[in-house]
């Protein structure tokens, strides 16, 4: 008998406008900009001309990642499927980074690429955690009792700490196992990172390669056992190359991004 394939389509959300100005973003909640909103409906274009049909979406509470799913959903014509939104999916907590200039912060540690980037893209790289109040925390989050769970800055293994144990679950084991769903996620780059990680089994060393594009859905084929059947795919290889290729680079260079 042939098993039973779930498939799973995981992007992170279109450019946003500080994506676009080469700033730290984290759980600051800054919207698309117009090429975001570009890539979003480009988005929902490669999902249709796949054949993926989404049964339901989860995204973070940020709105840069709940506008690219429903930008995807207007263009399937399924704005009306149930729509999760979570702080387990928000975005790595960038510390004190958050609003800074990534070429500033680059600037401020002497041009040390290595430091930087160990920081952006290390397995254990933490930024400086915010200290006292938090006003990346807002009433968003006022349905979660314990305010002190949420963090304060990240790690990629802080970040996969609260997100694996709710996407093993609640999205594989419940949603794509049990009730047999196609699911969409609309996230960020440092939780498809930790998606590719724990799926893929790449090794902490590994992951600090992985970076991820804006808007590019890719597919996990998973079966019955929650296991990884063929390697994950981007519905446009190309494209999502290119952006690899550009998020790997920021902050290394001064941008003239700016107002759009
Ligand atoms: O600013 C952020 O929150 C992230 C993603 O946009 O940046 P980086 O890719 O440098 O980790």
């Amino acid at each position: 008998m042939s098993e039973k394939v779930h498939k799973l389509i995981i992007l992170r959300h279109g450019e946003s406008q500080w994506n676009h100005e080469n700033k730290f973003c984290g759980w600051i909640d800054i919207p698309l900009s117009t090429k975001g909103k570009g890539e979003a409906a480009n988005a929902g274009k490669l999902i249709h001309a796949n054949n993926l049909d989404p049964d339901i979406i989860y995204t973070s509470k940020l709105t840069r990642s709940i506008d690219t799913g429903l930008i995807i959903l207007q263009y399937l014509n399924k704005l009306w499927i149930d729509h999760i939104k979570t702080w387990r999916l928000n975005e790595r907590h960038y510390g004190q980074f958050q609003g800074c200039d990534k070429y500033e912060v680059f600037k401020s540690m002497n041009f040390d690429k290595e430091k930087f980037q160990y920081i952006r893209r290390d397995y254990h790289g933490t930024p400086p955690l915010i200290e006292g109040n938090d006003p990346s925390i807002d009433e968003r989050y006022n349905d979660i009792p314990n305010k002190d769970i949420l963090p304060k800055g990240e790690s990629l293994e802080m970040v996969m700490k609260r997100l694996i144990p709710f996407f093993l679950s609640e999205i594989v084991h419940h949603q794509l196992i049990q009730l047999d769903k196609t699911v969409l996620i609309v996230t960020h780059g440092s939780i498809v990172r930790s998606l590719i990680k724990y799926l893929n089994k790449v090794s902490d060393d590994d992951i600090s390669k992985i970076n991820v594009p804006t808007g590019v859905p890719l597919v996990f084929e998973i079966n019955d056992l929650g296991e990884l059947v063929r390697d994950y795919y981007y519905l446009d290889p190309e494209l999502a190359k290119k952006g690899m290729e550009k998020v790997k680079n920021e902050g290394l260079k001064k941008e003239s991004g700016g107002k759009l």
